[in-house]
C-alpha cells in the first residue's frame, strides 16, 4: 500500500473525503402536486397555509456517512435513481446539503458524461478551455495537448478534433471529457459513467489511467452500472439504494450481494 502514498508519516491512512450523515433534497419548482389526483388535491390543501404547493421535494440522499482515504478507488453502485450522481455532485460542492456535512481535502473534480464543454466550439478549443478550467497553466495545456487528443482517440478515423463538439457521437464526447480530466492528477477524481460509453480499447486505456491516478495519491470515485468496470478498477464499493447506504466494503463482497439483489 505504501507505493500508493496513502499513509501519513505516522502510518495512519489519510482521509480525503468525509461524508457525515448527509441528506440532499431537490426542490422541483412548477411541478405542481399531482393535479387531478386525490393525493394531489389533499397535498394542495395541506400545503396551502405554509409551503408552496408548486414545489415538490425529492429526498435523493438519506443519511449517508463514510470516509474515503488517499489511494482508494471506490465504486458507487445501485439501481437507477438511487442517488449515486447526486452524492458525487454534493461531494464536488455542486449541491448544498439539506443537513449533514461533506469535508474534502483539496478540490474534488467531477468528470461526468454531462461535464460542461462547449458544443459549438471545436474539440481542440475544448481541450484548451477544459485544461484551463481544471487549473492547468497555458504552458501545461500546450504541453499535454497532443497526449490528450491521442488518449481520446478522437482523431483515429480522421481529423475530428478540428470539428465542433456537436458533431461528435455521445461516446466521442465522453471520451474527450475523460481524456481532458485524466490529463491532470487530482486530489479527488469522480467519474460518472464515463467508461461505459467508450469502446473496449478506450475502456482499457481509461482503466489503466485510473490506476495511475491512484498511484499519484488521489482518491477515485467511479459511478457505473457496469459491474466489470467496477471489479477491474475499484477495491472498495459503496452500494446506494433509495438514497441510503446499503453496504460499504470490499468490491467482491459488495458486488456479490448486489448481484444477488438485482437477480431477484
Ligand atoms: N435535478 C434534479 N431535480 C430533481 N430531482 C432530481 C434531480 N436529479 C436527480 N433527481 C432525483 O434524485 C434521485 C436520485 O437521482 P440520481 O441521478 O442521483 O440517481 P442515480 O443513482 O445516479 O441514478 P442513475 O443510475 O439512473 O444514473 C432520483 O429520484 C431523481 O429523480
Amino acid at each position: 500500500m505504501a507505493e500508493h502514498n496513502d499513509t501519513a508519516p505516522g502510518g495512519e491512512r489519510v482521509p480525503t473525503v468525509i461524508v457525515d450523515d448527509l441528506h440532499i433534497v431537490y426542490r422541483v419548482h412548477g411541478a405542481g402536486s399531482g393535479k387531478g389526483s386525490a393525493v394531489g388535491a389533499l397535498s394542495r390543501l395541506v400545503t396551502r397555509k405554509g409551503g408552496n404547493p408548486n414545489v415538490r421535494k425529492v429526498h435523493a440522499v438519506r443519511g449517508v456517512s463514510f470516509t474515503a482515504y488517499r489511494g482508494e478507488a471506490i465504486g458507487l453502485i445501485g439501481s437507477n435513481g438511487s442517488g449515486k450522481s447526486t452524492m458525487l455532485r454534493a461531494i464536488a460542492g455542486l449541491l448544498p446539503a439539506e443537513s449533514g456535512r461533506v469535508f474534502t481535502e483539496g478540490q474534488p473534480s467531477l468528470l461526468g458524461v454531462n461535464a460542461a464543454l462547449m458544443n459549438d466550439l471545436t474539440g481542440e478549443r475544448n481541450v484548451i478551455l477544459g485544461g484551463l478550467a481544471m487549473g492547468m497553466s497555458q504552458d501545461e495545456v500546450r504541453e499535454r495537448y497532443e497526449q490528450i487528443v491521442e488518449f481520446s482517440g478522437i482523431n483515429e478515423k480522421g481529423d475530428f478534433i478540428s470539428l465542433p463538439m456537436r458533431t461528435y457521437s455521445s461516446g466521442m464526447a465522453a471520451r474527450l471529457r475523460f481524456s481532458i480530466a485524466a490529463a491532470k492528477s487530482h486530489d479527488v477524481l469522480m467519474i460518472d459513467e464515463a467508461l461505459a460509453t467508450g469502446d473496449r480499447s478506450f475502456q482499457k486505456r481509461s482503466e489503466a489511467r485510473i490506476r495511475e491516478l491512484r498511484k499519484e495519491a488521489g482518491t477515485v470515485f467511479l459511478v457505473s452500472h457496469n459491474n466489470k468496470s467496477i471489479r477491474d478498477t475499484c477495491d472498495r464499493v459503496l452500494w446506494l439504494e433509495k438514497g441510503e447506504l446499503r453496504m460499504d466494503g470490499p468490491t467482491a463482497v459488495v458486488l456479490k450481494a448486489y448481484e444477488e439483489f438485482t437477480a431477484k
